[in-house]
C-alpha cells in the first residue's frame, strides 16, 4: 500500500509537516504498545497477528465437501458481512456471493425466490453468536430450504465464537463449524475464519490475500514515514483533532464499493468513543464527482477526503470516433479516463484548500487487497492509540442491542424502558 500525504498538508483544516514530525514520538510509543498489544495477542491487537496465525487449511478443509456450490450466502451482519462482502466483490470469483445482513422481510423474500437453494452454501457468521438479526435470517433461511427440498443441515457451515446460540445450534446439528479466532473483534476479522471461508468457495488465492496482509505488518514501525498505514491512520487523527471530523472514503474502482462499506464500520465503530471520532462517509470516484464532490470541495471545512486507486487496471479502450468534440476521449482507456478523473478530483480539492490523502495499491488482486485491509486496520489501532479511545469495544452499538432484545421479550434489559420515553413532535 502506498499513502501520499502531499495534499493533506496545509490545507484546511491545516495541519503542517512540522506537526506530523512532532506527531512522530507519540507513532513510536504508540507502536511499542501496539507490537506489545501483538505479543501478548490481547484482544483487539491480535487481530493484527491473523496473517500469520491463521491457518488457511482449516478454512479450505471445512469447504472442501461443498462440492462447486453456484451461489453462496452469507449470513451475517457487521463485521460477520462486510470483510467477505469486500472479497467477493473486489476478487470476484466462482461463485455468487449474497449478503443477508439486514432483516427487511421485503428484500429477504425477494432474495430467498431468486437462488436456487439446492446449489447454494449457506455460511452463517456470528462471533458472539446471539445477534438477533442473523439468527433471525438464518431461521428463515433455514426453513426455505427445507420447503424446497433441500436438507440445509447438507449446505450450512458455521463460523462463530466458543459459546452462544450459534455454537449450540451448530452442535445440535452436526455442522461444519470453524471458530471465529480468540481476540479478533468483527470488523477485525476480515482476513479470517470470517470471511475466508466464502473466498476459498469462489477459489480466491487465500495465501496472496495473508502474503500482501503480511507485507503491509512487515512495514508497521515506529516512524509514521516508514509505515504507510500508520502514515494514514497518523495523518486522519491529527486532521481529526485540527477539525477534520468527517472521513470521505472515495475509491476509483467499482470492486472496491464494499471495501468503503467495510472502512465505515472499522472507523466508526472503532473511533467514535468518548465524544472523539471521525465519520466516515462511503462514497465511489468517479460516479460521486457528479454528486458529493461539489460538498467536499465547497462545504464546510470539516472533511477529509480519501482517494483510493490501483496503479494497473485492465484495458478496456475508448474507440475511436469522428465526432469532433469526442475525438479527445478517441484511443484512451476507461481506465485512463478514470484515473484522469482521479486525478482531477485530487487537484480541485488541493487548488480549494481540502485536506486529501492518496491510498494505492499496485492492482486490485489478493494481494492489493490483504494489504489495503491490513493497512486500514493497523491505521485504526493507531489512531485509537493516539486519540486515547478503547478501539476494540462498541459499547453505543450494545446499548441499542440490549434496548431491541429488551423489547422483543428476550429478556429483562433497563435500556428497553427508554424506547417508552420516546419524545414527539409529530406533524401529519
Ligand atoms: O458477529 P456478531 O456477534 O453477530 O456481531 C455482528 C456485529 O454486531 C454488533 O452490532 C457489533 O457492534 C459489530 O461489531 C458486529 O460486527
Amino acid at each position: 500500500m502506498y499513502v501520499d500525504l502531499g495534499n493533506a498538508l496545509n490545507g484546511q483544516p491545516r495541519l503542517t509537516r512540522e506537526a506530523l514530525d512532532r506527531l512522530d514520538d507519540r507513532v513510536a510509543d504508540a507502536h511499542e504498545r501496539i507490537a506489545r498489544g501483538r505479543a501478548d495477542a490481547d484482544h483487539g491487537y491480535a487481530a493484527l497477528n491473523l496473517p500469520d496465525t491463521v491457518d488457511a487449511d482449516a478454512v479450505r478443509a471445512a469447504v472442501a465437501d461443498f462440492d462447486d456450490p453456484e451461489t453462496v450466502l452469507t449470513v451475517g451482519i457487521g463485521g460477520s458481512a462486510l470483510g467477505a462482502a469486500t472479497l467477493t466483490e473486489a476478487l470476484g470469483g466462482d461463485v455468487d456471493h449474497y449478503i443477508l445482513d439486514n432483516v427487511d422481510p421485503a428484500h429477504v423474500g425477494t432474495l430467498l425466490d431468486s437462488l436456487s437453494l439446492a446449489d447454494t452454501v449457506v455460511h452463517v457468521v456470528s462471533r458472539s453468536g446471539t445477534t438477533a438479526e442473523t439468527l433471525s435470517n438464518f431461521l428463515v433461511v433455514r426453513e426455505a430450504m427445507t420447503d424446497a427440498g433441500v436438507d440445509w443441515t447438507e449446505r450450512t457451515l458455521v463460523t462463530t465464537g466458543e459459546a452462544g446460540n450459534l455454537r449450540s445450534l451448530a452442535e445440535r446439528h452436526d455442522l461444519p463449524a470453524l471458530d471465529v479466532p480468540a481476540g479478533v473483534p468483527g470488523r477485525f476479522s476480515a482476513l479470517s475464519t470470517v470471511a475466508l471461508p466464502v473466498a476459498a468457495l469462489a477459489g480466491a488465492d487465500i495465501e496472496g490475500l495473508l502474503d500482501g496482509a503480511r507485507a503491509e505488518a512487515d512495514r508497521l514501525s515506529g516512524s509514521l514515514f516508514e509505515s504507510p498505514a500508520y502514515a494514514y491512520g497518523a495523518a486522519c487523527y491529527a486532521l481529526e483533532r485540527r477539525g477534520a471530523g468527517v472521513n470521505a472514503m472515495m475509491p476509483y474502482a467499482e470492486s472496491l464499493e464494499y471495501f468503503a462499506e467495510w472502512f465505515a464500520q472499522l472507523w466508526a465503530e472503532s473511533l467514535g468513543k468518548d465524544a472523539v471520532g471521525q465519520t466516515p462517509v462511503r462514497a465511489l470516484g468517479a460516479t460521486d464527482q457528479h454528486s458529493q464532490l461539489q460538498l467536499y470541495r465547497a462545504g464546510p471545512r470539516d472533511k477529509l477526503v480519501t482517494l483510493v486507486r490501483p496503479r494497473e487496471r485492465p484495458e478496456v479502450p475508448i474507440p475511436e470516433t469522428d465526432l469532433d468534440g469526442l475525438s479527445y476521449l478517441g484511443g484512451e482507456s476507461l481506465g485512463g479516463l478514470l484515473d484522469a478523473e482521479f486525478e482531477a478530483t485530487e487537484a480541485s480539492l488541493a487548488a480549494a484548500d481540502c485536506p486529501n490523502i492518496r491510498v494505492e495499491i499496485d492492482r486490485v488482486d489478493a494481494h492489493g487487497i490483504g494489504e489495503l485491509l491490513y493497512g486500514m486496520e493497523a491505521a485504526c489501532v493507531l489512531y485509537g492509540e493516539l486519540a486515547n479511545v478503547s478501539t476494540f469495544t462498541q459499547p453505543a452499538v450494545e446499548w441499542g442491542k440490549r434496548a431491541a432484545r429488551g423489547l422483543l421479550g428476550g429478556g429483562d434489559f433497563p435500556e428497553a424502558d427508554a424506547v417508552g420515553e420516546k419524545r414527539e413532535l409529530l406533524v401529519e
